[in-house]
């Protein structure tokens, strides 16, 4: 069976979470942060808590090896969203660089845990670049999209290029609209999710249309997010194997569609972890290696 980190549809072997106790710490805590980092409201921590082991439980149970970050870190609520610090391609972990200035420090806690589990960083977006890694996924294992909106420029997309050299045949660079502003969370993983090498989970309403035909000119088939479930997250889904999903609770009409398409979805309840946050399951994990059956 081959292994590779540059997918993000293959069986993920290893993952990296952090968990609510370890983000969120305590009550006051999340009191003391949750409106300035802009939560539409303030997560409860023992329901929090409750979510983020099923969830960890869950992965577990799919057969994923969980690593899971120290808490003794002076980050914020955001820092339960691993995905933003760090990308991965068959070289190593490139940290990121965040967007969103609270973040700031994230990266570099990422790099001190991988550093403890020997896990090999390639490389990291610094200076003036910006990047964040919900804003990057794996087309197919040659093909890389990055996002170009207010977590991430035009720097770090250089940066980006150069850290992956041969690792990569292209980097498709998708532009993102406005939107709801540069406060909101806007990612590539609001928009777009793979699910299979030619199947995608796509919201096409706020997709640039090169983006859209360059997905469909490679053979992959799009499936819609139903637009009421776009603040639920319905588009933020975690392939945990080919047409394997873990996503959200909450996300009826979507995940009709997609088992009508013969994907598997796995739901867990996240309303304190992922909603109130704006981060579902992709956010929430790291995936590192994925095996790929052929
Ligand atoms: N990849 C993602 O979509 N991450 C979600 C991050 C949510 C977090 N509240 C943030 O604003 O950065």
């Amino acid at each position: 069976m081959k292994t590779t980190w540059q997918s993000d549809t293959g069986k993920i072997e290893r993952i990296i979470v952090k968990t609510a106790v370890a983000a969120f710490q305590n009550e006051q805590t999340i009191g003391q942060q949750w409106a300035a980092l802009n939560y539409p409201s303030a997560p409860d921590f023992t329901i929090a808590k409750r979510e983020s082991e099923a969830f960890i439980a869950l992965l577990q149970s799919l057969g994923i090896e969980v690593l899971t970050m120290p808490a003794n870190e002076p980050l914020t609520l955001d820092s339960i969203y691993v995905r933003d610090t760090a990308i991965v391609c068959d070289n190593g972990v490139i940290l990121c660089n965040m967007g969103k200035p609270a973040r700031g420090d994230e990266p570099a806690a990422m790099r001190r845990a991988l550093e403890q589990w020997n896990i090999p960083v390639c490389g990291a977006i610094c200076g003036a670049g910006r990047i964040e890694g919900g804003d990057v996924a794996w087309v197919d294992e040659r093909t890389l999209a990055v996002a170009r909106g207010y977590r991430t420029n035009d720097e770090g997309i250089r940066q980006l290029r150069a850290l992956l050299g041969d690792c990569i045949d292209e980097l498709i660079v998708v532009p993102l609209p406005h939107f709801r502003g540069p406060s909101d969370v806007f990612h590539l993983m609001s928009i777009f999710s793979p699910v299979d090498k030619d199947l995608a989970l796509v919201f096409s309403k706020l997709m640039p249309i090169p983006f859209r035909e360059a997905l469909l000119g490679r053979g992959i088939e799009l499936i819609e997010v139903a637009e009421e479930e776009y603040d639920t997250l319905g588009c933020n889904a975690l392939a945990v194997a080919p047409r394997v999903l873990v996503m959200s609770e909450g996300n009826p009409k979507t995940k009709a569609r997609l088992e009508a398409a013969g994907v598997t979805v796995h739901e867990y309840r996240g309303n304190e972890i992922s909603v109130k946050g704006e981060g579902g399951p992709t956010c929430l994990t790291r995936p590192l290696r994925r095996s790929l059956s052929r």
